[in-house]
């Protein structure tokens, strides 16, 4: 497609006007915006304890002062309505000041994940011009003030703001200043950007509009059946959709609950928060779910239970959980299973706090509104027979309609009437439940953690001596799936001394400062590629090659 490259790219594909009329018209989109979340709850719930982090705690009025007053000293460095700006901070108080300070602005916050690296964040800076870079000096053993500089040095941001100790660059402390006028925010423009798990090449941007997420949120909240005796726990990064809206921590500000930020998900951390705090709530991937009955089990048998006894709620999504596992919950842990099935370019799906066990540990939910609109199709996008497993399409209230500035994408991403082509590989219960089976797009799905085998297939072949490169998912017992990257050497006839060596694979992945999560488990060398009859690399048969070789060895 030749347009992408003539006309100037989109930042935000609107809805159609008929469908938001309707969306408006149901109350789904009510013209507020975010930052209603905390000048509201300032009101409404003004004393009551809004997020608490380590020894620290802000009341729903605190956080709203300072949401305002961060808003000021932000705008004195030109982040001004539409300005976009990477924020990647970890679980700590200054992420929810920082991201209502910029609604307030009607500036977008692009949210980073903190285990991004150079390669990612200097992207998503450059691809959305972005001004400011906002981040921790240190967090989890790495220094982010290593990414400012380089920022800074190849001139892609113009200011770089850091959470303590700033060197440098701005310090975040010094912006808390008297606020001034707020800017008039539209409710139908980009309040944030989400990223997408990516399919090909670098994550897409999401542009997510006040209208689109606050229905997302509130409705969510309604679901989830919070109220201000919620406590959640953040476990998950924040940014991420999931513990951000889902319900999340904006869905728990919005019902006047208390968030409290963990910036690890270990049980021995993340267990005394929740006897501390009387924590009611919590959002995980299933190798952490996983993780949490173990040492529950564990902890038991020792004669030391851990006192869980205020948790109700255990939310569980990112990645499939099995039924075995969904079974134990309850047993183990002591609370109710909630399993969620969503994405950051919208559609989510929840099992209901009041449907049956089965329902609820072998199915991924139904989608959050009325107005969502789920088609399983197959590859020539016709309805599959009732019951039957295919691609799963969707459009709706919160869904989007385009990736930020990528038309070319957009057209393959998208049918014509405006569904979103999810990649997933699902079936329809009689009772209008999701059932997820698989995944149609070329993606690893690591425990949640989503790497797009197109991505590191490019990094791979960057390095001189590989000649080919293809990634696919090997099973695991505990992320389900992780990483291997199948190699073509690029001396292949050559003797095995001088072929490059796994290790050496590893250490060029590293340098290229990717995410962690996005470094290979595992590097196979290999002649030549199995090709499908149309000449395509055979994926499947990669995936059956890798499975095979480590399978543990069946006893006859
Ligand atoms: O992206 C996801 O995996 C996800 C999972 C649960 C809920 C969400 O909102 C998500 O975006």
């Amino acid at each position: 497609m030749s347009a992408s490259m003539e006309q100037p790219q989109i930042e935000l594909t609107p809805w159609p006007e008929a469908e938001a009329e309707l969306y408006r018209a149901a109350g789904y989109w009510t013209g507020d915006v975010l930052g209603s979340i905390l000048s509201r709850g300032a009101q409404a719930f003004g004393d009551r304890t809004a997020v608490i982090a380590g020894e620290r705690s802000w009341t729903y009025g605190d956080l709203n002062a300072r949401a305002d007053q961060l808003a000021s000293g932000l705008n004195t460095l030109g982040i001004t309505p539409g300005s976009k700006v990477v924020v990647q901070l970890p679980n700590i108080g200054e992420f929810i000041e920082v991201i209502f300070a910029l609604f307030r602005l009607g500036a977008a916050p692009i949210m980073a994940l903190p285990t991004h690296r150079y390669a990612e964040i200097s992207y998503f800076c450059e691809f959305a011009d972005a001004v400011a870079y906002i981040a921790p000096a240190k967090s989890g053993g790495f220094d982010y003030r290593d990414i400012g500089k380089k920022l800074k040095d190849e001139g892609l941001v113009r200011q770089v703001i850091i959470a303590g100790d700033a060197g440098d660059f701005v310090p975040l402390d010094g912006l808390y200043q008297a606020p001034g006028a707020a800017p008039e925010i539209d409710p139908s423009a980009i309040a944030l950007l989400q990223l997408s798990g990516g399919t090909t090449g670098m994550s897409k941007l999401i542009p997510r509009t006040h209208d689109d997420y606050l229905y997302s949120v509130r409705a969510s909240a309604e679901i989830c059946g919070l109220s201000p005796q919620t406590v959640y726990l953040a476990v998950l990064p924040a940014a991420h959709n999931f513990p951000l809206s889902s319900p999340g921590v904006l869905g728990v500000l919005y019902a006047g609950g208390t968030v409290v930020l963990s910036e690890s998900g270990a049980p021995d951390i993340a267990f005394p928060l929740i006897a501390r705090h009387r924590v009611t709530m919590t959002a995980m991937v299933p190798p952490l779910a996983l993780a949490w009955m173990t040492a529950c089990d564990n902890l038991k048998k020792s004669g030391a239970p851990p006192d869980l006894s205020s948790l109700q709620v255990l939310q569980v999504g990112g990645a499939k959980f099995t039924e075995e596992a969904a079974r134990r919950v309850t047993p183990v842990l002591g609370c109710k299973l909630q399993q969620v099935f969503g994405m950051a370019e919208g559609l989510v799906n929840y099992t209901r706090l009041d449907d049956d066990i089965d329902t609820v540990v072998t199915t991924q939910g139904r989608p959050i509104s009325p107005a969502d609109e789920v088609r399983i199709v197959d590859e020539d996008d016709q309805p599959v027979a009732p019951g039957a497993t295919g691609l799963l399409l969707t459009r709706g209230p919160y869904t989007i309609r385009g990736y930020f500035k990528a038309a070319e994408h957009n057209a393959k991403s998208f049918t014509a009437d405006g569904f979103y082509r999810t990649g997933d590989v699902v079936r329809l219960t009689d009772a209008g439940y999701l059932v997820v089976e698989g995944r149609a797009k070329d993606q690893i799905n690591r425990g949640g953690e989503k790497v797009a085998a197109d991505e590191l297939e490019n990094h791979l072949l960057a390095h001189p001596l590989v000649h080919d490169a293809a990634v696919v998912a090997m099973p695991d017992p505990y992320l389900g799936e992780r990483t291997c990257a199948y190699v073509i050497p690029q001396n292949h006839a050559a003797a095995p001394e001088q072929r490059p060596r796994p290790q050496d694979l590893l250490k060029f992945l590293r340098e290229r400062d990717l995410a962690v999560f996005k470094i290979p488990d595992r590097i196979e060398f290999i002649d030549a590629f199995p090709k499908t009859r149309l000449g395509k690399v055979d994926k499947k048969a990669l995936r059956q090659m890798i499975a095979e070789k480590i399978a543990p060895p069946t006893v006859a």
